[in-house]
């Protein structure tokens, strides 16, 4: 959710500008420290139905994207078949976007007249006065259905550039559904029925200032995504998304062209916890500001979804109740500071 910087206080982009400590607010111990580990690299181009790869290749790469998602719950995504000329582009409004003047940015907060204070361009809202926040702005945008859309918190040149995209991102992440139930043996369209074909899609425009002190503060504080699927385009030159996997906090590389995915805390419910959503975080640092572009996709909203019944038996009794909504048990729960996905374990 967001709201606009409020008058009263320093924003995150100024303090960043005078190289101010962060003040305590922002606060977190330990950090900067990630360290170096694996995180998978997928060529999901053998997914695509245009392609026809031999058998062996085909099982070889369902075989690693099964125990990708089963143990870090995320990869690396190369052969998506998006350009690379267009995923600069993508960075590049990105880019004009954040360097435009405050006064123009707060142009894209939500108004008065916006019923849904969730969508436009702000921060962290404060929920709790012990609420650690982070180091960052960003544009939270619905991007489908089309008619969720508020065209007018949408920046000059989003219109064209991110449709785009995000139909290209729905695309690859339909093939992907269907790839991870072939990995887990059952029917193909097993998530996707779940899914519905009308489920909502949000970008997140995440831009991060360099920090004086990156050992302090936070980009976005440790979290495991609420969406069924997550693909997030990170920066081209900064790194800063760390992975908490067999309890370290694993640095993800850039791979400028690579398209990072994550499994987001339905499709843990979905695949009945044999699949992992990770708890993830990016840190800042003090040379450079770092730029990153996350879409979410959820389930229709009134639809009712949990465990694929083949993905249930004696060995593996159901995990998790059947749910409407998970956004909104997502947000409670972030304002109490409990695991959300915890609250719908059997
Ligand atoms: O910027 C990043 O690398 C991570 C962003 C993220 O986790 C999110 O927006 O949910
Ligand atoms: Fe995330």
């Amino acid at each position: 959710m967001s709201v606009c910087p409020p008058d009263s206080t320093k924003n995150v982009l100024q303090m960043s500008i005078d190289g101010d400590e962060p003040p305590r607010a922002y606060v977190v111990e330990g950090s900067a420290i990630g360290g170096a580990g694996q995180i998978p690299i997928i060529d999901v181009g053998v997914f695509l139905p245009s392609s026809s790869p031999e058998p062996e290749v085909l099982e070889s790469e369902l075989g690693k994207l099964r125990s990708a998602l089963a143990k870090e719950g995320c990869f690396q995504a190369i052969g998506h078949g998006i350009s690379s000329s267009f995923m600069d582009k993508i960075r590049e409004i990105a880019k004009e976007f954040f360097e435009l003047a405050e006064e123009e940015k707060q142009k894209y907060c939500p108004s008065d007249e916006d019923n849904d204070k969730f969508q436009g361009y702000g921060n962290d809202v404060v929920v709790s006065q012990k609420q650690v926040l982070d180091w960052n702005y960003r544009i939270f945008l619905q991007v489908f259905p089309h008619h969720s859309r508020k065209l007018n918190l949408w920046p000059n040149g989003f219109r064209e550039i991110l449709e785009e995209y995000v139909d290209n991102i729905k695309l690859v992440m339909e093939v992907l559904y269907k790839a991870i139930a072939k990995s887990l043996n059952i029917d193909e369209d097993s998530f996707l029925k779940q899914l519905g074909d009308q489920s909502p899609m949000n970008a997140r425009l995440n831009f991060y200032p360099p920090c004086s002190r990156p050992d302090l503060v936070l980009g976005v504080k440790a979290h495991t995504d609420g969406s069924a699927l997550t693909i997030l385009l990170q920066d081209k030159e900064m790194e800063g998304l760390q992975v908490f996997i067999d309890d370290k906090w694993v640095k993800v590389p850039v791979l400028p062209y690579a398209l990072i995915v994550n499994l987001g805390d339905q499709m843990e419910i979905m695949s009945n916890g044999i699949l992992k959503s990770p708890l993830h975080r990016a840190v800042t640092n003090s040379e450079r500001m770092r730029i990153s572009l996350a879409i979410f996709q959820i389930p229709e909203i009134e639809r009712e979804i949990g465990p694929v019944e083949g993905l249930v038996d004696e060995e593996r009794p159901k995990k998790y109740k059947n749910i409407k909504n998970y956004g909104a048990i997502n947000y409670e729960c972030y304002q109490k500071g409990i695991v959300p996905i915890d609250t719908l374990k059997i």
